[in-house]
Parts: structure tokens; sequence; C-alpha cells
């Protein structure tokens, strides 16, 4: 990658634009500068009169958040994707040309994006505008951390562009963009839902369990689709607003393609690097919040010693420490979990840290860990070829890896559930949860309706049960 000094976007425009004639191919240019501190939600507002797509991602809890509108560069990758999607990422990073004076993580030649759940699964209409990998340059990002906002511009640059007309583009669509006199829009309600018929799903966990009792698999995660008509079209900006204030602890995290938003509040980490530090977390296990906090704490402490949830949690931390071991040193994972609230229930959960070894990096990290048991299975082969056989779902990007790096070593990845697909004014929700030898259909069945309660609460029927 080319580091370069100068400030002016013209100037930078020239210069590439010299060199992809000399070169006969593209030049990325990525530029950072700080701005004054603005609301990434009207960021994203903004965005929408320029119908492009729109991706967002923010870390509740570190007061941390990335939007991006439009693609400068698209990265897709198939059959072998996680190996072709960073060789790809590797080259535009080599060969942009970067002005960013600032070290802050996520600012700069950023990518974001997610994958499906299965590569392996053959896609349906529901899915048709997300591929099975797809990682974008947004064209405009907008960077906050703490109290600093920052602004990079990334733009592929061609030999027959001309320096100051794209100079100007981009100029009035930074002024569009950061221009505060915009509202977010209204509410939407909900009209009416459907799910997959319950007894049948239910059927299916007897099956899992069966299969378990005859030692084909230990553990399968096995979700559910609730089907919502919405009153009106959601506003991508406002359902984020609420997942953000409603949800703590959480990734929120928004993929748009072609009109259609991946979009939820995941408390799941599945890897972030800083460096060469890595986090995982394993969060498997779930109970309802108490409505008093005696009731909480009670509730909490039976989670703590209950011995199915903690069946569920344990195969998730062997699997976790395993993988890690494999391409990281110091690994460290405490030998018991603590509960982790959430608004509508409380998980059982594990933090882990280890130390990358030099040469891997986050891409080999995914791969090797999803899917992990808290949305797979164990053994992994054997569970996901029941989902793949038994599930009446296309699972899409939910349950899969979501999120960013950027080019210096840094990037955080979660586990897209809590989501749901929206597509105008209709939604597909996804809940999911693990089977285990002695999981019962009803209480599986209750389990993934509360799983739904995140999502359903933003788009307006939070104060209902899912049925
Ligand atoms: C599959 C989901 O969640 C997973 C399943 C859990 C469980 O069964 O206890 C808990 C957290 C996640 O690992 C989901 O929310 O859709
Ligand atoms: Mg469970």
């Amino acid at each position: 990658m080319l580091e370069v000094k100068e400030t002016g976007l013209q100037s930078m425009l020239e210069k590439a634009i010299s060199e992809a004639k000399e070169n006969h191919t593209a030049r990325m240019i990525s530029m950072t500068k700080k701005v004054n501190k603005t609301n990434p939600l009207l960021f994203i507002e903004a965005g929408k009169k320029l119908s492009v797509d729109r991706t967002f991602w923010s870390s509740t809890s570190e007061n941390f958040s990335i939007a991006g509108i439009g693609c400068a560069h698209e990265i897709n990758a198939k059959s072998n994707r996680m190996e072709e999607a960073e060789e790809a990422w590797q080259k535009l990073r080599d060969e942009a040309i970067i002005h960013n004076p600032y070290k802050t993580s996520g600012t700069g030649l950023v990518t974001m994006g997610g994958m499906s759940f299965d590569p392996l699964m053959q896609k349906t209409s529901l899915w048709k505008n997300f591929s099975h990998l797809s990682l974008t340059i947004p064209e405009m990002l907008l960077t906050q951390s703490d109290d600093n906002c920052y602004l990079t511009t990334n733009v592929k640059v061609n030999a027959d562009d001309q320096a100051a007309e794209l100079a100007q583009r981009l100029n009035k669509m930074e002024r569009m963009l950061l221009n505060p006199s915009i509202n977010l829009p209204g509410e939407v309600g909900i009209e009416m839902k459907q799910e997959i018929d319950p007894e049948t799903w239910k059927q299916t966990v007897t099956y899992a369990t069966d299969y378990i009792k005859q030692n084909y698999a230990k553990k399968i995660v096995l979700a559910r689709k609730l089907f919502v008509k919405l009153s009106d079209e959601a506003a991508v900006s406002s359902v984020l607003k609420k997942l953000i204030e409603q949800q703590p602890n959480s990734y929120v995290f928004a993929f748009e393609r072609n009109g259609d938003c991946f979009l939820g509040a995941s408390p799941e980490r599945l890897v972030k690097q800083e460096n060469d530090e890595v986090l995982s977390t394993c969060l498997a296990g779930t109970a309802p919040r108490g409505k008093t906090k005696e009731e909480d704490d009670r509730i909490a402490h039976s989670l703590l010693y209950d011995e199915k949830n903690r069946s569920e949690h344990d195969f998730v931390v062997k699997m976790i420490r395993q993988s890690m071991e494999h391409y990281c040193r110091a690994v460290n994972v405490p030998d018991k979990p603590v509960i982790y609230p959430l608004k509508n229930l409380q998980h059982l959960y594990t933090p882990v840290t280890a130390v990358l070894n030099e040469r891997y990096s986050i891409f080999d990290i995914i791969e090797r860990l999803h899917p992990t048991p808290a949305l797979g299975g164990v053994p992994r082969d054997e569970s996901l070829a029941f989902i793949r056989e038994h599930e009446q779902l296309d699972r899409g990007w939910y349950g899969a890896p979501v999120g960013w790096m950027d080019s210096n070593r840094n990037g955080e990845f979660a586990v897209a559930i809590r989501s749901g697909l929206i597509q105008g004014d209709k939604a597909s929700l996804f809940a999911g949860c693990g089977i285990v030898q002695d999981s019962n259909p009803d209480e599986e069945y209750k389990e993934t309706g509360i799983k739904f309660l995140p999502m359903l609460s933003v788009l307006g029927g939070g104060n209902h049960e899912s049925h």
C-alpha cells in the first residue's frame, strides 16, 4: 500500500489517474479526514436519497460505529470463499493509495460485509440479493469513535476519469451526507405475523433429539423464521436507532443489497482483532429476564447451574478454545461462564482472549470458527447435514459472520443473530436454539420466541409474544 501525505482530493485523484494511465489498471484511493461530530444515523438517512447500498456497524458498549454509503469496490467470493476474499482484499490493500493520518481503528481503507451461513446451501429467492460472500468498500465512510468523527472517501479511479469532475461529484456527495438538516422517518407497525407451523417445527426438534440420543451428533442448532408484514416500508435509519437504544451490549448492524436490508442487534462476537490481539466469545445457553431484581437473580442463578444449558455452552467453549489454539498463542479461557444480560433474555457467556500468530489473519480465524456450535452443532459436519436436510429454512446471512476490517490489522465480526431481512414493508426474522440430548420441543419453541423480541419490538410489535 502506498501511504501518501497530500491532503487535496483533486491532487490525489490526478496522481491516481496518471498512474492508472501508465499501468493500464484502475487504482483505489482512500482519503481520511476528521469532521465535526455527526450523527451516523442521519448520515445513513441522508444516503437514502442516493439509492445506493448502505452499511452500518455499531458496537453499542464501546461508543463506536461505522456507517458506509455506496460501494467503491465489492469483493465477492464463492467456492473457497475465505481464501478468495483474503486474496482479493490483500491485493486491493497493497495497490491502494491511502492518505490516513489517524491511527483510529475503523478509519481509512475499510471493508464491511458478511456471508451466508452455509455456502453449500442452494440460495432461495428470499436471499437473491445477498451473495455467499460479499465485502464492500463503501464510497463514503463515517467512523465515529468516542467523541471523534472521521470521513473516509474511497474511489476507484480509471485512466479515462477526469480529476476535476470526480472531485466535484465527491465533494457534492460529502456535503449532502453531512447535512444535518434532515430528520429520521417515523415508526412503522406490524400488521400481520406468520411463522412456520409450530407443531412441524417442534417435530423437527424431536427428530434432532432422537438423532442425538442415537449418537449421530451431540448438539444441533435449529432455527425458525417469523414472517412479518409491516404497515409501511421500514426506514433502516429509524430501525437502527431503536436497536441501538434498546439493545446495549450488542452489535447493531445493517447491510443493504439492492434495496433489501439485513439488519439486527447481535450480542455474539465471533472475533475481534486489534493488531495481534484477538478476542472471541462463547455465548450459548438462554433464560428469560425476571420482572423483579429477585426473580432475575433467581433465573440467572439457575441458568448458571442448569445442566442442559451448561452442556449447550460447554460445546461452544471447547470448540472455540481448540480453534483459537490453532492460530494463536496465549489462549485464555475462564473455566466457567458468567451471565450476559440483555434486554429480553440472558445468556451464559465465556470470553476468550489470545494473541494471533504472525502469519495468520482474521480471515483464517473466521474460516476456522464458523459455524461454532452456537449456530451449527457438534460434530460440525453431521449437524450441518442435519440442518440442511431438516430445517425448513434458507438461513441466508442469518447466523453467519458479519463485520468489518481495516487495512491496519483491526476488525471485528459478530454472528448475525437477533436479526431479520427487511424487504420494503415485509420482514423475515430468524431465531434459533441449541438442541442437546435433553431439549424439550416446547421449551425450545418458547426460547426462540423470546429471541424474536429484539427485532419485533423495533418493528412495532414488542409487547406481544411471537405467536
Ligand atoms: C441461534 C441463536 O442464538 C444462539 C443460541 C443460544 C441458545 O440456544 O441458548 C444462545 C445464544 C446463541 O448462541 C439465535 O439467537 O438465533
Ligand atoms: Mg438454548
